[in-house]
């Protein structure tokens, strides 16, 4: 197919004459001599890129063009004025247009910006379709309680300029949370930059965040920006806060307040618009009285806390998790879709999964390349998966009801420890037990 072209023009040469070029090139030509036609025919035939003559009877280009834009943002629009006619070129640039072409008309440099604004236009449908699937492929996934509860709060939040942080064990998805925030937000044009904190040394950490200029870092001959700086407009990422140390927590407290900044080596203050998304899987309170985390800076972060549970807490949402992750495997291996037995589902929604859905992820991908059969079956599963199995074995083969019902509270209290970072407190208030009881079990099970 190829592009089709509106000229509006009321000079009924021009209209002849770039018609006759432009067909000759391999456009599809349509044309109007005055605005009122160019609106019909955009909202009938839509074409693809408008050429657009300023000076018209009626409605001039310029009104024409705000009614384009009004209607349909993303057709570009070239405009075509008088030579050297500055005022309208302004008006025309702050309206949209796409580019500028003075009278006399030269054909090559027509065709240059033609081809320019198709080229652009095709490369940001692109960029729109990616974006889509990039949603698609990382969306939060669960019909449990828990993760509708967790969509209503993302949906709430994210188009506003709230700040986030996100709370929860290893692997729940508190990156996929943030990712989701700033795609519905008003920042979603602009990047979003991850920093992980954890992972930056100490001795690097201040370039990473804010850039340095030529030659101030030893190995580094080139200027780089930092995270800040490339975040300007969009949304920062700060996962793993809890593993920041108290220098850098203090430095980052700093451009939080100021909305500032210098690059290392650089005399030059910048400035940046950043929403700030911070994670943790730490209790940040807990450090705050170790003297691990500074309190000032963690009522910066929290303004608004979402907590992501853990997957034994939404073991409804394992099955479903279970075939989204076989259908991914089969997609990325271009192998065909693994079906899994019930009985293999079941040890699944029965396993406490400490490394929660990235844990089951991994797995799940695992299986769908080394089981050779179309089948995953409970043979399949690997035997720190039969801990589930065993136990539930070990428990039936208790004869009395008493000892069963004691051996399962100690293994059931032990798994809820372990999920709640071996907090005896958090642990007590989440399974609704005084944490005296939690203490007593502890205590005899050394003894
Ligand atoms: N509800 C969900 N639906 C689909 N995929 C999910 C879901 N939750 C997590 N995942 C997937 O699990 C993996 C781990 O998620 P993510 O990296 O967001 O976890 P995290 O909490 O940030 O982990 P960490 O604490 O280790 O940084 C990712 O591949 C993510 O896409």
């Amino acid at each position: 197919m190829f592009p089709s072209i509106l000229i509006v023009d009321d000079e009924p040469t021009i209209l002849q004459s770039l018609s006759g070029l432009l067909t000759d090139e391999g456009f599809e030509v349509i044309t109007a001599n005055n605005g009122y036609e160019a609106l019909k025919i955009i909202d009938a035939e839509a074409p693809d890129l408008v050429l657009l003559d300023v000076w018209m009877p009626g409605i001039d280009g310029i009104e024409t063009l705000k009614e384009i834009k009004k209607s349909t943002a993303t057709l570009p629009v070239i405009i075509i004025t008088g030579h050297g006619n500055v005022e309208t070129a302004v008006k025309a640039t702050k309206l949209g247009a796409f580019d500028l072409i003075e009278k006399p008309l030269n054909i090559d440099k027509v065709i240059v910006a033609i081809n320019n604004a198709l080229n652009f236009r095709r490369l940001e449908e692109e960029n729109r379709y990616l974006r889509k699937k990039t949603i698609e492929k990382h969306s939060i996934s669960g019909g449990s309680n828990p993760v509708q509860a967790l969509k209503m709060q993302i949906a709430t939040v994210a188009p506003t300029e709230s700040w986030v942080l996100i709370k929860g064990e290893n692997g729940t998805g508190k990156e996929l949370v943030a990712r989701t925030i700033h795609q519905l937000s008003p920042r979603a044009e602009s990047p979003m930059i991850d920093v992980n904190c954890a992972a930056i040394p100490e001795t690097l950490i201040e370039s990473e965040l804010f850039g340095h200029e030529k030659g101030a870092i030893a190995g580094s001959s080139v200027k780089k920006r930092g995270k800040f700086e490339l975040a300007h407009t969009g949304t920062i990422f700060l996962d793993e806060i809890g593993d920041m140390s108290l220098a850098t927590q203090a430095k980052i407290l700093r451009v939080l307040d100021e909305k500032k900044f210098q690059r290392v080596g650089g005399g030059r203050i910048l400035t940046t618009d950043v929403r700030v998304i911070a994670a943790t899987n730490k209790d940040l309170e807990g450090e705050i009285e170790n003297g691990r985390f500074r309190e000032d800076l963690y009522y910066r972060l929290n303004v608004v806390p979402i907590e992501v549970p853990p997957l034994r807490d939404r073991a409804e949402d394992i099955p479903s998790l279970t075939e989204i992750f076989l259908a991914e495997a089969a997609a990325s291996n271009r192998e065909k879709r693994k079906t899994i037995t019930s009985d293999a589902i079941d040890i699944l929604t029965k396993h406490a999964w400490p490394g929660n859905v990235r844990e089951l992820k991994n797995l799940v991908e695992r299986l769908a390349i080394m089981v050779q059969n179309d089948a995953i079956t409970a043979k399949d599963l690997p035997a720190n998966l039969s801990d589930s199995k065993a136990t539930g074995g070990e428990l039936f083969s208790i004869e009395d009801l008493d000892k069963a019902r004691v051996a399962f509270e100690t293994e059931y209290i032990l798994k809820k420890l372990a999920g709640h970072d071996n907090d005896v407190e958090k642990t007590a208030a989440a399974i609704g037990v005084a944490s005296d009881y939690i203490q007593t079990l502890i205590a005899e099970r050394k003894a």
